[in-house]
């Protein structure tokens, strides 16, 4: 039985598996994505990125290519600003997309990117829409943000607390009314001018190094808080730094994209975790 070709890649150390299936014939489930993620019993990643075309799962895009983006605990998210950087990445570096500008499929839409010769990577990551307030319990402590829905949801607390000192090991609380299908949580310094910092506690993964979309998602909530819908900053995360620009109805995520490893699963161990 032959293996499964997989790479490893990362955008500002968040970190993915990617399985290239063209065709669409891996069958991938909560099981078996959850254990390639464990950083234990599997190969360990933030979450998985199928390389699929549209077309072999029936999808409408502008594009050839689908990401089909789970998270490290098996579940399915809409969109990851960080997976399209490496997905983009990695389709030029194995030539089946030429460097400069594409559009990745994703299930939030599709999403122009803009790859160059330097490793990093442009996304025109869409509307980051401000949908609401709500509050998140840190350690006890509560915390009030802004519901920003950029294609998947997020809550961005900007606050006067340095957050290198929260605790983000645990599943900070939230209110489930608002947010039934769960929610990324982002907890923020202003830094200055046209830049933030931000910690991320990501919805099906827990505290990861990075999150594009919730940088994405900080910067419109900054903003919406200084009373402004337009704007530039740098963010620095725990992996690095990105940038992102916000305008009306649309926002640009620029940031590195690297693949690191490539191999192959065993295929008995694959077959066997369904089992
Ligand atoms: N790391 C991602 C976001 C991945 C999805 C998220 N955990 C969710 O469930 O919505 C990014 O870079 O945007």
């Amino acid at each position: 039985m032959g293996g499964i070709e997989f790479l490893k890649g990362h955008g500002t150390q968040n970190d993915f598996v990617l399985l290239p299936d063209p065709d669409g014939r891996l069958e991938l489930t909560e099981a078996n994505v959850a254990a390639l993620c464990d950083r234990r019993r599997g190969l360990g990643a933030d979450g998985v990125l199928r390389v699929v075309r549209a077309e072999a799962l029936g999808v409408e895009s502008g594009g050839e290519w689908f990401m089909d983006y789970r998270n490290a605990d098996g579940s399915i998210a809409e969109m990851c600003g960080n997976g399209v950087r490496v997905f983009a990445r990695y389709l030029v570096e194995s030539g089946l997309a030429a460097e400069g500008e594409f559009v990745v499929g994703t299930r939030a839409g599709d999403r122009p990117v803009l790859v160059r010769p330097d490793r990093s990577v442009t996304v025109h990551m869409g509307p980051a829409t401000i949908t609401g307030t709500s509050v998140t319990v840190v350690a006890g402590r509560p915390f009030s943000g802004v519901a920003v829905d950029v294609g998947n949801p997020h809550l961005v607390s900007v606050t006067e607390d340095d957050v290198a000192g929260l605790d983000l090991r645990e599943q900070p609380d939230f209110d489930h009314d608002v947010f039934p299908s769960g929610v990324n949580l982002e907890f923020v310094n202003r830094l200055g001018e046209g830049a933030l910092r931000m910690r991320v506690h990501e919805r099906g993964v827990g505290e990861t190094r990075a999150c594009g979309t919730g940088t994405v998602a900080a910067v419109a909530a900054a903003l919406h808080l200084a009373g402004a819908d337009t704007g530039s900053s740098t963010v620095d995360i725990p992996g690095g730094r990105v940038e992102v620009t916000v305008e009306r109805g649309s926002s640009t995520l620029s940031g590195p994209a690297e693949i690191v490893a490539r191999g192959e699963l065993d295929a008995v161990w694959w077959a066997g975790l369904d089992a």
